[in-house]
C-alpha cells in the first residue's frame, strides 16, 4: 500500500506565481499555457508531455549557496555549516498544479572542479536549470555562464527554463548589491539572447 502524506497547502497551484522584479526575471508567464489548463481540466495529463514530473538541475560554483537553496525550498531549514556536495545530492518535491499530482525532481550539484565530472553525468533530461551565484563574489557571477553552457550542452536551449539567482544577501551592503543586481541583469539579458537563438556554445566560445 503506498500511502503519501497530503501535498503541503503552499505547493497547491491554481496560478503561476509573480516574478517579483519584471527587469530581472528571465521568465515572465502570467498564466499557465492554454494547452495545459485544458489538459488538466479534461484529465488528459499524459498529452502535455511529461508535465506529472520535471527535473530541475541547480548548478554554480563551490559555495555559492545551492545546498541552503534547495534545503530552504524543500524543508525551511539553513545549516550555517559548509558541507561540500559530493557528486550530486537529490531531493523530490511534491505539488499539486491545477488539480492535478507534479513532482518536482531537484537536482543539487556539486561546484568543486574535482566532483564536476560526476556531477554533469545528470545534467540531461533537464527542464529548468538553476544557475547560482553568490552576490558577494563577482568571479562566481561570471563562472555562470561556464556553467550554463556546460549545462546546456546536455539539454536542449530552446525548451529548457533559465533561472539565474543570487544568493547571500544577507551578506552585502545595499551598495554592493544595487551594483551586482546591475550586472547579473546583464548577465540574464544575455542568457536570454542566447537561449534565443539557440546556440549552447554561444556564451562560452571554446578557448
Ligand atoms: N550568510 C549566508 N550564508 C549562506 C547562504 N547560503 C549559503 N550560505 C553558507 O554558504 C556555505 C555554502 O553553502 P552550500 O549551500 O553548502 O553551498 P553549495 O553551493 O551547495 O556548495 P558545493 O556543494 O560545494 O557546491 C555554507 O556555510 C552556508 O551556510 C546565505 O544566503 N547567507
Amino acid at each position: 500500500m503506498n500511502i503519501l502524506a497530503p501535498v503541503r497547502r503552499d505547493r497547491v497551484l491554481a496560478e503561476l506565481p509573480q516574478c517579483l522584479r519584471k527587469e530581472a526575471a528571465l521568465h515572465v508567464r502570467k498564466d499557465f499555457h492554454p494547452r495545459v489548463t485544458c489538459a488538466c481540466q479534461e484529465h488528459r495529463t499524459g498529452t502535455v508531455g511529461r508535465f506529472k514530473i520535471s527535473k530541475v538541475i541547480v548548478v554554480g560554483d563551490l559555495s555559492v549557496g545551492k545546498t541552503c537553496l534547495i534545503n530552504r525550498f524543500c524543508k525551511d531549514t539553513f545549516d550555517k555549516n559548509y558541507k561540500a556536495t559530493i557528486g550530486v545530492d537529490f531531493e523530490m518535491e511534491r505539488f499539486e498544479v491545477l488539480g492535478v499530482p507534479f513532482s518536482l525532481q531537484l537536482w543539487d550539484t556539486a561546484g568543486q572542479e574535482r566532483f564536476k565530472c560526476i556531477a554533469s553525468t545528470y545534467y540531461r533530461g533537464a527542464q529548468a536549470i538553476i544557475i547560482v551565484f553568490n552576490l558577494n563574489d563577482v568571479a562566481s557571477l561570471e563562472h555562470t555562464k561556464q556553467w550554463l553552457a556546460d549545462a546546456l550542452k546536455e539539454n536542449d536551449p530552446s525548451s529548457v527554463l533559465l533561472f539565474l539567482v543570487g544568493s547571500k544577501k544577507d551578506l552585502s551592503t545595499s551598495a554592493q548589491y544595487a551594483l551586482m543586481e546591475k550586472d547579473a541583469i546583464k548577465v540574464a539579458q544575455e542568457i536570454k539572447t542566447v537561449q534565443r537563438l539557440c546556440i549552447p556554445g554561444a556564451l562560452c566560445p571554446p578557448p
